[in-house]
């Protein structure tokens, strides 16, 4: 199954076909090095590497004309102004929950394709997925025609879902941060949801999105006491996942409105994150509020 847009479908393709590589590549790329990524936070080798080969392949390929990555502080120029027509931005976060690479648990990489010049808000989206580095590579991609999970061999991308929707009865959760630095309102609510659904946390996000996607329920990375903005990052984070989760019939949130409303100020941005049922992330927005907002 292949994506209508050439350079849409060039961009699939090479991320998709570079997936079982990075994930051979992980081995001896487990540790940390001596630098901080713009976020300010330690990188793993196996962060750098990933984010320096699917920035070479994919500044490469015509119609590409932006590339940018959590690892990176600014956005490359590529040679196209996404302003024009059938030229793109992507926007890669290579590695998501690398830290669990020490501990040899489940990792992701994340891509967003937007048709307008970085940062951007979530609605120019044109395609948006996540490879899922569990026990077998699966990638979620989502366009604007479905959302469709594939499990990847080799170059070999194989439909197993053709329409990706979210369960109508939610079972599972899982909420990121530290409860004591969870805002009093978020508290309750989690305490609240903690009687109806599963915990499920994993500490990458494309993990626990999987579970949601896959069970239904609700994943949250919230404002914190400490940091109101939360951890996850609106362009290679918040934004493709809340496209993914919105196509396959659920609702994204930053607390107070779609994660695919929010003006970016900055290519970096933190924002809170929640995705999953409908109805658990408006009785989110009901219950707390959003202190960046
Ligand atoms: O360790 P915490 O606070 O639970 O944070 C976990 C969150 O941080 C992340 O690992 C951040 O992503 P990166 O690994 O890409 O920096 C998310 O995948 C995950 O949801
Ligand atoms: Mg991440
Ligand atoms: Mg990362």
């Amino acid at each position: 199954m292949t994506v209508s847009d050439p350079v849409v479908e060039s961009v699939i393709a090479t991320i998709s076909r570079s997936a079982t590589e990075i994930r051979q590549g992980l081995i001896g790329r487990r540790g940390t090095v001596d630098e901080e990524n713009p976020s300010g936070e330690t990188q793993v080798e196996a962060d750098i590497w990933a984010d320096e080969l699917l920035g070479d392949r994919l500044a490469g390929i015509d119609g590409v004309g932006q590339y940018a990555s959590e690892e990176r502080a600014e956005v490359e120029d590529c040679g196209g102004d996404p302003a024009m027509e059938d030229v793109y931005a992507v926007a890669v976060d290579p590695l998501d929950g690398s830290s669990n690479l020490k501990s040899n648990n489940a990792m992701g990489t994340i891509f967003g394709v937007y048709d307008a010049a970085l940062p951007a808000r979530g609605e120019t989206l044109v395609a948006a997925g996540y490879i899922l580095y569990g026990p077998i590579t699966t990638m979620v991609l989502a366009t604007e025609e479905s959302v469709t999970e594939y499990e990847l061999t080799g170059g070999e991308r194989t439909v197993v879902d053709r329409d990706v929707r979210l369960p109508d009865e939610p079972v599972v959760y899982g909420f990121g941060g530290r409860v004591p630095d969870w805002p009093d309102d978020f508290q309750e609510y989690a305490r609240e949801i903690e009687q109806e659904l599963k915990l499920r946390y994993g500490g990458a996000m494309i993990g626990d999105v999987n579970q949601v996607l896959t069970y239904g329920g609700i994943f949250g990375y919230p404002g914190l006491e400490s940091r109101p903005e939360g951890k996850l990052r609106l362009q290679f984070e918040g934004n493709p996942i809340g496209y993914i989760v919105e196509r396959a019939g659920g609702r994204s949130s930053d607390g107070n409105q779609s994660l695919l409303s929010v003006d970016p100020d900055d290519l970096h941005d933190r924002t809170p994150v929640h995705v999953g049922n409908s109805e658990l992330v408006e009785r989110l927005e009901d219950r707390v509020e959003n202190r960046i907002a």
